[in-house]
């Protein structure tokens, strides 16, 4: 038999282990039914002059207030940066199993492959790799070696994102009247997750990541050419668009904090189709584990009290445990 045929996904039916219960599924709705109004927003613009520059924060904020996800485009990061991550991460779910869940002491990176990784009884129809990034030069040594390319390509990929989290939060911090550099202890930490979330023969009964908030600062997610990230829009389940070579982005629950509410962590998950494979690359922007998250200050007044209590960041992380059994792990490497 071809080993391919053995992997977990090769199945004429959804198994009953990969069912979530009903109120919890797709449903027979239209599942790709793509959002138009979440805003794509042209990151070129801000350098053209001030007034465009305040145009763009405009954009951010408002999108960050009413949806909490907007994409960027003309964000500086060359397409074949983009393409050939996602193909390195495609030839890195593509390799037999053994090569990628047999890797003695694999410190510094975690796989879970859908076999392995249950939420609530049922299993997610995704594989999975997670690992530190931040500082970059120690980090990658610890990342895989297989397929050949990974650490060069990866890496360049990683310090790419860096630069453009930056930028955002930058223009985020400015729109909020925070101090330029707030966010550069806020942003120290970054945590890559990819998936890849086979075809599936049928998409209504399972899901490929369930509802869930980020426990990041920001995200910024590649998701190639094909839609499947869904966020809740007046209280529907909508499809992000797979707009070529834009990053999705979304706030996380410390920007939530720190925004003191008026930025907005929104629910959101991942569905399957049956027609092809979807790989996602999402890049957490975090905290250091013993950073304090709080409103900032220049945010509060009288008719502004504080909604959150401050935290520091390990604390919340423990608390919620944002990465599910990995939760202790993670904390380590970060
Ligand atoms: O696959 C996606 O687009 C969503 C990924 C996501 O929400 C996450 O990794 O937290
Ligand atoms: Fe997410």
């Amino acid at each position: 038999m071809e080993r391919h045929s053995s992997k977990w996904y090769n199945v004429q039916s959804v198994p009953q282990s990969y069912t979530f219960p009903p109120e919890e599924r797709p449903g027979e709705t239209p599942i790709i039914q793509i959002c138009h109004k979440i805003p794509v927003i042209d990151l070129e613009k801000s350098l053209v002059s001030s007034s465009e520059k305040m145009e763009t924060i405009k954009q951010l904020l408002q999108a960050g207030q009413e949806f909490g996800f907007f994409q960027v485009i003309n964000h500086g990061i060359p397409e074949d940066v983009m393409s050939q991550t996602i193909l390195t991460f495609n030839e890195f779910f593509d390799m037999a199993d053994e090569q990628i869940t047999n890797v003695p002491a694999r410190k510094g990176w975690i796989y879970t492959g859908s076999e392995q990784e249950v939420k609530d009884g049922v299993h997610l129809w995704r594989d999975n790799i997670k690992h530190p990034c931040h500082p970059l030069e120690k980090c990658m040594q610890s990342w895989p070696d297989k397929p050949a390319s990974y650490r060069e390509v990866v890496g360049r990929y990683v310090a790419e994102i860096r630069k453009l989290s930056l930028t955002i939060l930058e223009l985020i911090s400015e729109g909020l009247g925070i101090e330029s550099g707030y966010f550069d202890e806020q942003s120290q930490v970054q945590l890559l997750s990819a998936n890849r979330y086979p075809p599936c023969p049928d998409p209504s009964l399972t899901l490929g990541i369930p509802k869930h908030f980020d426990p990041s600062l920001i995200t910024i997610i590649t998701q190639g050419n094909v839609s499947g990230l869904q966020v809740m829009v007046d209280g529907k389940w909508v499809c992000i668009g797979a707009v070529p070579n834009a990053f999705v982005v979304n706030i996380g629950n410390q920007l939530e904090i720190i925004s003191n509410g008026m930025l907005r962590s929104v629910e959101h998950r991942a569905v399957t189709n049956s027609r092809e494979a979807r790989t996602s690359i999402a890049l957490f922007v975090n905290p250091t584990p013993n950073c304090i998250v709080e409103p900032t200050k220049v945010l509060l007044n009288e008719s502004n009290p504080p909604l959150y209590k401050f935290i520091l960041y390990k604390d919340f992380i423990n608390a919620s445990k944002a990465f599910g059994i990995h939760t202790d792990a993670i904390q380590k490497e970060a």
